[in-house]
């Protein structure tokens, strides 16, 4: 005798999540207890709200310590949120609350789907320049041989010389570093393209070149949410500014109204 299938119904969208969107935060909070000060409490998310369309930059502002960082890190799922939801459209679809799905799940929507270019690449240790790059290509859907020559062209792209290829990234340089985590996170143009200060150790020629990267991929519907503290990058870049104070939405807007208003709490230079 054979059981039947049985397959839950997805659960229905949220009905303020726009049908268009890649990314639908809703009212997301997160805090720190300092368990060294007497397990003092820091809010550093107060119920944000924002979306993100396919093709659209949303690059986040606001000063020091207004909570940016924190917010693409629990939309990446390296921190877990303390409430609220992540809606996130997949290629397929879906709608998928990217808090709470599990371990499991997130670690495959991220080679799938995401992209996440840090300041800081933190490279396994006794991997190749070359293997990391393709590896993230292997997790995109690409057969092993075609993700080696588009890990090639990656790195290419961002001109890290073939003489570094087999070497492990542990040993190069902050620039060189982060442009591996370019050429990884960009390998396949993905679905959502998180980006916290991706230019700050480059440059101004390697700055340059990932900045028109970041421009073709967005011409090609990748959606962006992004931390610069560069004005031209910004202004170059994204489609809205979404200006985060102590946790929450002050203001949202487009580029070049956002930078220019003096009242608003921003830290970079006007
Ligand atoms: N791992 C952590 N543990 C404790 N507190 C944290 C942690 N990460 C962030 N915070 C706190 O959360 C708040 C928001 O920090 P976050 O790094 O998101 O700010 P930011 O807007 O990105 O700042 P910056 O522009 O300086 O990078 C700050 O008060 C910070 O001290």
């Amino acid at each position: 005798m054979t059981s039947p299938q049985h397959t839950a119904p997805p659960p229905a969208p949220p009905a303020d999540v726009p049908a268009g969107s890649v990314l639908s935060v809703r009212a997301l909070r997160k805090d720190f207890t300092l368990h060294t000060i007497d397990g003092r409490v820091v809010d550093a998310l107060n119920g944000v709200d924002l979306d993100v369309a396919p093709g659209e930059h949303v690059a986040l502002a606001g000063t020091s310590g207004a909570g940016k960082s924190t917010l693409l890190r629990c939309v990446y799922r390296t921190y877990l949120s303390g409430g609220g939801a992540i809606w996130f459209r997949t290629s397929g679809g879906h709608l998928v609350d990217v808090a709470t799905l599990s371990d499991a799940e997130i670690v495959g929507l991220r080679g799938r789907e995401f992209g996440y270019v840090s300041q800081f690449l933190r490279p396994q240790p006794r991997r190749s320049v070359l293997d990391i790059v393709s590896s993230a290509g292997v997790a995109r859907g690409m057969a092993r041989e075609a993700a080696r020559d588009a890990a090639a062209a990656a790195l290419r792209q961002v001109d890290i010389a073939e003489r570094l290829w087999d070497m492990h990234a542990t040993v190069l340089s902050g620039g060189q570093k982060q442009r591996v985590n370019i050429a990884a996170g960009t390998i396949a143009p993905p679905r959502l393209l998180l980006l916290d200060e991706p230019v700050s150790a480059l440059d101004p020629a390697n700055r340059a070149a990932v900045l028109d990267l970041i421009a073709r991929l967005e011409e090609t519907g990748t959606a962006v949410l992004s931390v610069f503290h560069d004005l031209d990058a910004i202004e170059r870049l994204a489609t809205r500014v979404v200006v985060l104070g102590r946790g929450r939405v002050v203001a949202t807007g487009r580029p070049g109204d956002i930078l220019r208003d003096p009242n608003l709490p921003l830290e970079v230079a006007r």
